[in-house]
Protein backbone atom coordinates (compact mmCIF):
# COMPACT_ATOMS: atom_id res chain seq x y z
CA UNK A 1 0.00 0.00 0.00
CA UNK A 2 0.82 4.02 -0.27
CA UNK A 3 2.38 3.89 3.18
CA UNK A 4 4.58 1.16 2.98
CA UNK A 5 6.54 2.52 -0.17
CA UNK A 6 7.72 6.11 0.54
CA UNK A 7 7.97 6.96 -3.38
CA UNK A 8 4.47 6.02 -3.70
CA UNK A 9 2.54 8.76 -2.93
CA UNK A 10 -1.77 8.85 -1.85
CA UNK A 11 -3.20 10.10 -4.67
CA UNK A 12 -6.20 12.40 -3.50
CA UNK A 13 -8.96 14.10 -5.06
CA UNK A 14 -10.49 17.64 -3.95
CA UNK A 15 -14.51 18.18 -3.49
CA UNK A 16 -15.97 21.29 -2.92
CA UNK A 17 -19.78 21.23 -2.36
CA UNK A 18 -21.78 24.13 -1.83
CA UNK A 19 -24.02 26.99 -3.19
CA UNK A 20 -21.41 28.77 -5.14
CA UNK A 21 -23.80 31.42 -5.30
CA UNK A 22 -21.74 33.06 -7.72
CA UNK A 23 -18.11 31.28 -7.24
CA UNK A 24 -15.25 33.93 -5.60
CA UNK A 25 -11.86 33.81 -5.57
CA UNK A 26 -11.78 32.28 -2.36
CA UNK A 27 -13.81 29.27 -3.06
CA UNK A 28 -10.55 29.26 -6.17
CA UNK A 29 -8.20 29.36 -3.20
CA UNK A 30 -9.11 26.96 -0.98
CA UNK A 31 -8.37 23.95 -3.60
CA UNK A 32 -4.64 25.91 -4.00
CA UNK A 33 -4.58 26.05 0.10
CA UNK A 34 -5.40 22.46 0.33
CA UNK A 35 -2.93 21.52 -2.16
CA UNK A 36 0.15 22.82 -1.14
CA UNK A 37 -0.92 21.49 2.08
CA UNK A 38 -0.99 18.10 0.83
CA UNK A 39 2.15 18.12 -1.09
CA UNK A 40 4.06 20.10 1.84
CA UNK A 41 3.33 16.81 3.65
CA UNK A 42 5.42 14.80 0.85
CA UNK A 43 2.84 11.99 1.31
CA UNK A 44 0.32 12.57 -1.20
CA UNK A 45 -0.55 13.98 -4.55
CA UNK A 46 -3.35 16.04 -5.12
CA UNK A 47 -4.54 14.74 -8.88
CA UNK A 48 -7.70 16.94 -9.19
CA UNK A 49 -10.05 19.26 -7.44
CA UNK A 50 -13.77 19.10 -7.93
CA UNK A 51 -16.49 21.84 -7.62
CA UNK A 52 -20.17 20.24 -7.35
CA UNK A 53 -23.28 23.54 -6.69
CA UNK A 54 -26.32 22.51 -5.02
CA UNK A 55 -29.08 21.94 -7.51
CA UNK A 56 -31.93 24.40 -6.73
CA UNK A 57 -33.85 21.97 -4.77
CA UNK A 58 -31.78 22.84 -1.64
CA UNK A 59 -33.90 25.78 -1.48
CA UNK A 60 -31.46 28.12 0.01
CA UNK A 61 -32.83 31.62 -0.12
CA UNK A 62 -31.53 33.63 -2.29
CA UNK A 63 -30.44 30.68 -4.43
CA UNK A 64 -30.19 31.59 -8.40
CA UNK A 65 -30.74 28.51 -10.77
CA UNK A 66 -27.92 26.06 -10.78
CA UNK A 67 -28.32 26.73 -14.29
CA UNK A 68 -26.05 30.21 -13.58
CA UNK A 69 -24.42 28.49 -11.29
CA UNK A 70 -22.60 25.92 -12.77
CA UNK A 71 -21.44 28.44 -15.74
CA UNK A 72 -20.30 30.68 -13.47
CA UNK A 73 -18.11 28.05 -11.93
CA UNK A 74 -17.30 26.76 -15.79
CA UNK A 75 -16.14 30.40 -16.29
CA UNK A 76 -14.04 30.64 -12.96
CA UNK A 77 -11.86 26.97 -13.69
CA UNK A 78 -11.84 28.13 -17.19
CA UNK A 79 -7.47 28.56 -16.85
CA UNK A 80 -6.95 25.79 -14.30
CA UNK A 81 -5.79 22.73 -15.57
CA UNK A 82 -6.60 20.97 -12.04
CA UNK A 83 -10.14 22.20 -10.53
CA UNK A 84 -13.37 21.36 -12.89
CA UNK A 85 -16.98 21.72 -12.15
CA UNK A 86 -19.28 18.99 -11.91
CA UNK A 87 -23.04 19.23 -12.49
CA UNK A 88 -23.89 15.97 -11.85
CA UNK A 89 -25.33 16.89 -8.29
CA UNK A 90 -26.95 19.77 -9.58
CA UNK A 91 -29.17 18.17 -12.65
CA UNK A 92 -30.11 15.58 -9.78
CA UNK A 93 -33.99 16.89 -8.97
CA UNK A 94 -34.03 16.40 -5.68
CA UNK A 95 -31.27 17.56 -2.86
CA UNK A 96 -28.53 14.89 -1.88
CA UNK A 97 -26.73 14.68 0.76
CA UNK A 98 -23.06 15.29 0.87
CA UNK A 99 -22.27 11.80 1.44
CA UNK A 100 -24.18 10.60 -1.63
CA UNK A 101 -21.75 13.21 -3.80
CA UNK A 102 -18.95 11.68 -2.36
CA UNK A 103 -19.77 8.36 -2.93
CA UNK A 104 -20.62 9.49 -5.94
CA UNK A 105 -17.28 10.97 -7.21
CA UNK A 106 -15.46 8.03 -5.50
CA UNK A 107 -17.77 5.42 -7.22
CA UNK A 108 -16.57 7.22 -10.48
CA UNK A 109 -12.62 6.59 -10.04
CA UNK A 110 -13.44 2.89 -9.38
CA UNK A 111 -12.05 0.83 -12.17
CA UNK A 112 -14.77 -0.72 -13.63
CA UNK A 113 -14.50 -4.62 -11.75
CA UNK A 114 -13.47 -2.95 -8.24
CA UNK A 115 -16.84 -3.97 -6.36
CA UNK A 116 -16.04 -7.46 -7.81
CA UNK A 117 -12.76 -7.81 -7.23
CA UNK A 118 -13.35 -6.55 -3.61
CA UNK A 119 -15.54 -9.07 -2.82
CA UNK A 120 -13.20 -11.68 -4.25
CA UNK A 121 -10.60 -10.45 -1.97
CA UNK A 122 -13.06 -11.28 1.12
CA UNK A 123 -12.85 -15.09 1.99
CA UNK A 124 -16.43 -16.81 2.01
CA UNK A 125 -16.51 -17.68 5.99
CA UNK A 126 -15.96 -13.82 6.59
CA UNK A 127 -18.46 -12.46 4.57
CA UNK A 128 -20.88 -9.86 6.47
CA UNK A 129 -17.61 -9.15 8.69
CA UNK A 130 -14.94 -7.47 6.37
CA UNK A 131 -11.73 -6.47 7.48
CA UNK A 132 -12.07 -2.70 8.53
CA UNK A 133 -10.48 -1.14 5.34
CA UNK A 134 -8.48 1.98 5.63
CA UNK A 135 -10.41 5.28 4.56
CA UNK A 136 -11.54 4.83 0.85
CA UNK A 137 -9.50 2.00 -0.17
CA UNK A 138 -11.56 -0.44 -2.15
CA UNK A 139 -8.33 -2.62 -3.04
CA UNK A 140 -8.42 -6.01 -1.89
CA UNK A 141 -7.16 -6.26 1.74
CA UNK A 142 -4.92 -9.03 0.79
CA UNK A 143 -1.73 -8.13 -0.95
CA UNK A 144 -1.24 -11.79 -2.51
CA UNK A 145 -4.80 -11.03 -3.93
CA UNK A 146 -3.77 -8.07 -5.94
CA UNK A 147 -2.14 -7.77 -9.76
CA UNK A 148 0.98 -6.03 -9.20
CA UNK A 149 -0.08 -3.29 -11.37
CA UNK A 150 -3.33 -2.20 -9.96
CA UNK A 151 -3.43 0.82 -8.88
CA UNK A 152 -5.00 2.06 -5.59
CA UNK A 153 -8.14 4.28 -6.25
CA UNK A 154 -7.72 8.07 -5.39
CA UNK A 155 -9.43 9.04 -2.14
CA UNK A 156 -11.97 11.78 -2.78
CA UNK A 157 -11.80 13.98 0.14
CA UNK A 158 -14.04 16.77 0.66
CA UNK A 159 -12.83 20.68 1.22
CA UNK A 160 -14.56 22.48 3.01
CA UNK A 161 -14.47 25.80 4.95
CA UNK A 162 -15.06 25.80 8.83
CA UNK A 163 -18.44 27.49 8.66
CA UNK A 164 -18.74 24.10 6.64
CA UNK A 165 -17.27 21.93 9.49
CA UNK A 166 -19.09 23.86 12.62
CA UNK A 167 -22.00 23.09 10.68
CA UNK A 168 -22.04 19.74 11.49
CA UNK A 169 -23.12 20.94 15.15
CA UNK A 170 -26.71 22.43 13.80
CA UNK A 171 -29.19 20.32 14.83
CA UNK A 172 -31.22 18.49 12.07
CA UNK A 173 -28.72 19.93 9.66
CA UNK A 174 -26.30 16.66 8.96
CA UNK A 175 -27.17 12.89 9.92
CA UNK A 176 -24.68 11.78 12.95
CA UNK A 177 -23.77 8.43 10.08
CA UNK A 178 -23.34 10.78 7.31
CA UNK A 179 -21.05 12.46 9.28
CA UNK A 180 -19.06 9.24 10.40
CA UNK A 181 -18.77 8.07 7.24
CA UNK A 182 -17.42 11.05 5.55
CA UNK A 183 -14.62 11.49 8.25
CA UNK A 184 -14.33 7.63 8.15
CA UNK A 185 -14.24 6.61 4.56
CA UNK A 186 -13.44 9.31 2.86
CA UNK A 187 -11.75 12.44 4.37
CA UNK A 188 -12.32 15.71 5.45
CA UNK A 189 -9.83 18.76 4.33
CA UNK A 190 -11.24 22.26 5.97
CA UNK A 191 -9.38 25.55 5.05
CA UNK A 192 -9.66 27.62 9.02
CA UNK A 193 -8.05 31.19 10.15
CA UNK A 194 -6.07 31.40 12.59
CA UNK A 195 -6.89 31.38 16.26
CA UNK A 196 -8.82 28.21 15.08
CA UNK A 197 -12.46 27.37 16.27
CA UNK A 198 -11.96 24.12 14.01
CA UNK A 199 -9.82 22.51 16.48
CA UNK A 200 -12.02 23.11 19.46
CA UNK A 201 -15.23 22.01 17.39
CA UNK A 202 -13.27 18.37 16.64
CA UNK A 203 -11.92 18.09 20.56
CA UNK A 204 -15.41 18.71 21.56
CA UNK A 205 -17.29 15.93 19.17
CA UNK A 206 -16.23 12.39 19.60
CA UNK A 207 -16.91 11.37 16.58
CA UNK A 208 -15.01 13.88 14.54
CA UNK A 209 -12.08 13.32 17.33
CA UNK A 210 -12.23 10.00 16.80
CA UNK A 211 -11.43 10.10 13.06
CA UNK A 212 -9.04 13.51 13.50
CA UNK A 213 -6.49 11.24 11.61
CA UNK A 214 -8.52 11.62 8.54
CA UNK A 215 -9.81 15.50 9.45
CA UNK A 216 -6.45 17.54 7.69
CA UNK A 217 -7.20 21.18 9.31
CA UNK A 218 -5.41 23.90 6.88
CA UNK A 219 -4.53 26.98 8.12
CA UNK A 220 -4.82 30.05 6.03
CA UNK A 221 -2.46 32.64 6.46
CA UNK A 222 -2.89 35.00 3.83
CA UNK A 223 -6.75 35.80 5.10
CA UNK A 224 -8.81 36.41 2.65
CA UNK A 225 -12.79 37.16 4.25
CA UNK A 226 -14.69 37.08 0.51
CA UNK A 227 -18.29 35.26 0.47
CA UNK A 228 -20.88 35.00 -1.80
CA UNK A 229 -23.04 36.55 0.83
CA UNK A 230 -20.89 39.74 0.55
CA UNK A 231 -20.82 39.53 -3.18
CA UNK A 232 -24.89 39.67 -3.60
CA UNK A 233 -25.14 41.99 -1.09
CA UNK A 234 -22.17 44.67 -3.05
CA UNK A 235 -23.95 43.83 -6.21
CA UNK A 236 -27.78 45.02 -4.64
CA UNK A 237 -26.16 48.12 -3.40
CA UNK A 238 -24.70 48.86 -6.92
CA UNK A 239 -21.08 48.28 -5.94
CA UNK A 240 -18.23 46.94 -7.66
CA UNK A 241 -17.15 43.38 -7.37
CA UNK A 242 -14.04 43.94 -9.49
CA UNK A 243 -11.08 41.68 -7.96
CA UNK A 244 -13.56 39.29 -5.70
CA UNK A 245 -14.17 37.25 -8.48
CA UNK A 246 -12.90 36.45 -11.84
CA UNK A 247 -13.50 39.06 -14.10
CA UNK A 248 -15.24 36.61 -16.33
CA UNK A 249 -18.28 35.44 -13.59
CA UNK A 250 -17.93 39.46 -13.42
CA UNK A 251 -19.04 40.20 -16.85
CA UNK A 252 -21.32 37.13 -16.76
CA UNK A 253 -23.33 38.64 -14.04
CA UNK A 254 -23.75 41.57 -15.14
CA UNK A 255 -24.54 41.09 -18.49
CA UNK A 256 -27.53 38.94 -17.41
CA UNK A 257 -28.48 40.64 -14.38
CA UNK A 258 -28.23 37.61 -12.11
CA UNK A 259 -28.53 39.66 -8.81
CA UNK A 260 -31.19 41.86 -7.61
CA UNK A 261 -33.42 42.04 -4.32
CA UNK A 262 -35.96 40.01 -6.20
CA UNK A 263 -32.86 37.04 -6.49
CA UNK A 264 -32.32 37.45 -2.82
CA UNK A 265 -35.94 36.56 -2.12
CA UNK A 266 -36.20 33.20 -3.68
CA UNK A 267 -36.91 30.61 -0.99
CA UNK A 268 -37.53 33.05 1.62
CA UNK A 269 -39.80 31.23 4.12
CA UNK A 270 -39.14 28.24 2.58
CA UNK A 271 -37.50 25.36 4.95
CA UNK A 272 -33.48 23.78 3.62
CA UNK A 273 -33.93 20.72 2.34
CA UNK A 274 -31.35 18.27 4.70
CA UNK A 275 -33.54 20.42 7.72
CA UNK A 276 -36.90 19.23 5.97
CA UNK A 277 -35.47 16.21 5.21
CA UNK A 278 -34.45 14.92 8.31
CA UNK A 279 -37.67 16.82 10.52
CA UNK A 280 -40.03 14.26 8.83
CA UNK A 281 -37.66 11.38 8.87
CA UNK A 282 -37.52 11.60 12.82
CA UNK A 283 -41.12 11.68 12.91
CA UNK A 284 -41.12 8.67 11.17
N1 LIG B 1 -13.67 32.81 3.41
C1 LIG B 1 -13.71 31.47 3.45
N2 LIG B 1 -12.79 30.75 4.15
C2 LIG B 1 -12.85 29.41 4.18
N3 LIG B 1 -13.78 28.69 3.54
C3 LIG B 1 -14.71 29.33 2.83
C4 LIG B 1 -14.73 30.74 2.73
N4 LIG B 1 -15.77 31.11 1.94
C5 LIG B 1 -16.37 29.97 1.58
N5 LIG B 1 -15.75 28.89 2.10
C6 LIG B 1 -16.14 27.49 1.90
O1 LIG B 1 -16.50 27.28 0.54
C7 LIG B 1 -17.45 26.24 0.44
C8 LIG B 1 -18.63 26.68 -0.38
O2 LIG B 1 -19.27 27.67 0.33
P1 LIG B 1 -20.49 28.54 -0.10
O3 LIG B 1 -20.94 28.21 -1.47
O4 LIG B 1 -21.46 28.54 1.00
O5 LIG B 1 -19.79 29.97 -0.20
P2 LIG B 1 -19.87 31.17 0.80
O6 LIG B 1 -18.96 32.19 0.25
O7 LIG B 1 -19.68 30.73 2.19
O8 LIG B 1 -21.38 31.59 0.52
P3 LIG B 1 -22.47 32.20 1.50
O9 LIG B 1 -21.95 33.52 1.92
O10 LIG B 1 -23.67 32.32 0.59
O11 LIG B 1 -22.66 31.20 2.58
C9 LIG B 1 -17.83 25.89 1.88
O12 LIG B 1 -17.11 24.74 2.27
C10 LIG B 1 -17.36 27.08 2.67
O13 LIG B 1 -17.01 26.71 3.98
N1 LIG C 1 -26.68 16.54 5.54
C1 LIG C 1 -25.95 16.97 4.56
O1 LIG C 1 -25.38 16.23 3.79
C2 LIG C 1 -25.87 18.46 4.36
C3 LIG C 1 -26.50 19.36 5.20
C4 LIG C 1 -26.37 20.71 4.96
C5 LIG C 1 -25.63 21.16 3.89
N2 LIG C 1 -25.01 20.26 3.09
C6 LIG C 1 -24.24 20.70 1.92
O2 LIG C 1 -23.29 21.64 2.33
C7 LIG C 1 -23.18 22.66 1.37
C8 LIG C 1 -23.52 23.95 2.09
O3 LIG C 1 -23.54 25.00 1.25
P1 LIG C 1 -23.95 26.44 1.81
O4 LIG C 1 -22.94 26.82 2.86
O5 LIG C 1 -23.89 27.31 0.62
O6 LIG C 1 -25.32 26.34 2.40
C9 LIG C 1 -24.13 22.28 0.23
O7 LIG C 1 -23.40 21.58 -0.73
C10 LIG C 1 -25.11 21.34 0.90
O8 LIG C 1 -25.66 20.34 0.04
C11 LIG C 1 -25.12 18.94 3.31
ZN1 LIG D 1 -21.36 29.46 3.11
Amino acid sequence: MAMEDPERKTEVVLLACGSFNPITNMHLRLFELAKDYFHETGKYKVIKGIISPVGDAYKKKGLISANHRVTMAKLATKNSDWVEVDDWESSQSEWLETLKVLRYHHQKLLPPDATNSLEDAVPLTKLGRKRKQEPNRHEPVKKKNRSPDIKSVPQVKLLCGSDMLESFGIPNLWKLEDIAEIVEKHGLVCISRAGNNAQKFIYESDILWRHKNNIHLVEEWITNDISSTKIRRALRRGQSIRYLVPDVVRAYIEKNNLYSPESEDRNAGVVLAPLQKNASDSKN
